[in-house]
């Protein structure tokens, strides 16, 4: 089935005129480096801000947005264009269900991703969560295994509910950066991202306060609690991630079936075959030698020929010792 044609990015003139200028910017930017696409992965647990997320950037109600968690298991796709530029984002249902990964929404995801290419990741959760869990664990393992480690090169992490009063009274950086801490040590230790492999790279962090009754500035921007607009730092974020060095995913039925469980083994067949032959195969040999030294043949004789055949030279020869 072909693709719909994508409908023309409308959104864009609903933001400030401050901030469609920087998106402006960003779009000429990209065209620059000869990117005309780009197709932005939303993932993450239910309820966390994905939906809304995808809202913000489009600047349309595009994905439905719920307080409770949404039914549906099939992911939706968006395409805008503008100026010869096609923004394609796909909002996903949340992975966990009662507690666990949702296998079948799992499954859905990977078809519905099929032949397409990921430019960039958006693992979205909220930044007034206060602790992490295996559920957190669990989702970021299941992103690694659908589409392999280097999905986390293409990866921005958005922190949602931006514009929140930390409790106690502490700092907003601190607990920023105790909050972002903590959850690039899970990613990073969830995904296997390594030292060894992957450096210093650390994954870049943008924060994102969807509420109406976000803080504007004077120009009507969306601020974040230090006066960043976050709708054009959310998008130079995420032309930051393409112009990384790393490559996009293509989702292809390889990536989708995983490393082959039976690969893993074969290097070891010639060992086996000859670890087989050297005690094995060898070690009747000698036994039959030894047999036909002392004269008594017959048994192994017969388990040998059963073995390798009547035309063997050591049969022969025994043959010979009998006769004589
Ligand atoms: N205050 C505040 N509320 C938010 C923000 N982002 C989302 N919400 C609210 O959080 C609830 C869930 O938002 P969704 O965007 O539907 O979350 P989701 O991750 O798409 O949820 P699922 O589709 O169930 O996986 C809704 O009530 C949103 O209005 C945010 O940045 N700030």
């Amino acid at each position: 089935m072909a693709a719909p044609i994508p409908r023309e990015w409308t959104g864009l003139q609903q933001f400030p005129a401050a901030t469609q200028t920087k998106l402006h910017e960003l779009l000429g930017k990209m065209k620059e480096e000869n990117v005309s696409t780009l197709t932005i992965l939303v993932m993450g647990k239910g309820g966390v801000g994905k939906s809304s997320t995808v809202n913000s950037i489009v600047g349309e109600r595009v994905a439905t947005v719920s307080a409770f968690q949404s039914e549906g298991l099939r992911p939706t796709m968006c395409s805008r264009t503008r100026v010869g530029f096609t923004l394609n984002i796909i909002d996903t249902p949340g992975l966990i269900e009662g507690g666990y990964i949702n296998e079948q929404a799992v499954e859905i995801i990977k078809r519905f991703l099929l032949g397409k290419t990921i430019d960039v990741l958006l693992y979205v959760d909220r930044l007034d969560a206060y602790r992490m869990d295996t559920l957190d664990e669990q989702v970021i393992k299941t992103i690694t295994n659908s589409f392999g480690k280097d999905i986390w090169r293409r990866a921005l992490v958005v922190l949602t509910h931006a514009q929140l009063s930390p409790p106690d009274g502490i700092d907003y950086n601190e607990f920023f950066t105790k909050r972002s801490e903590a959850l690039l040590r899970y990613i990073h230790s969830g995904a296997g991202i390594n030292k060894r492999e992957y450096g210093d790279f650390r994954l870049p962090i943008a924060l994102v306060e969807n509420s109406g009754r976000c803080k504007t500035n004077e120009h009507g921007e969306k601020i974040l609690p230090d006066g960043t607009p976050w709708v054009p730092n959310l998008m130079k974020e995420i032309t930051a991630v393409i112009s990384n060095g790393s490559m996009p995913i293509h989702v292809d039925q390889k990536l989708i079936d995983g490393p082959n469980p039976n690969n893993r083994w074969k290097m070891f067949i010639p060992l086996i075959l000859a670890v087989e032959y050297f005690l094995v195969v060898k070690g009747i040999r000698r036994a039959i030698h030894a047999d036909i030294a002392n004269g008594n043949v017959d048994d192994w004789e017969q388990r040998y020929r059963d073995l390798v055949g009547s035309r063997d030279p050591i049969e022969q020869k025994g043959s010979r010792n009998r006769k004589a």
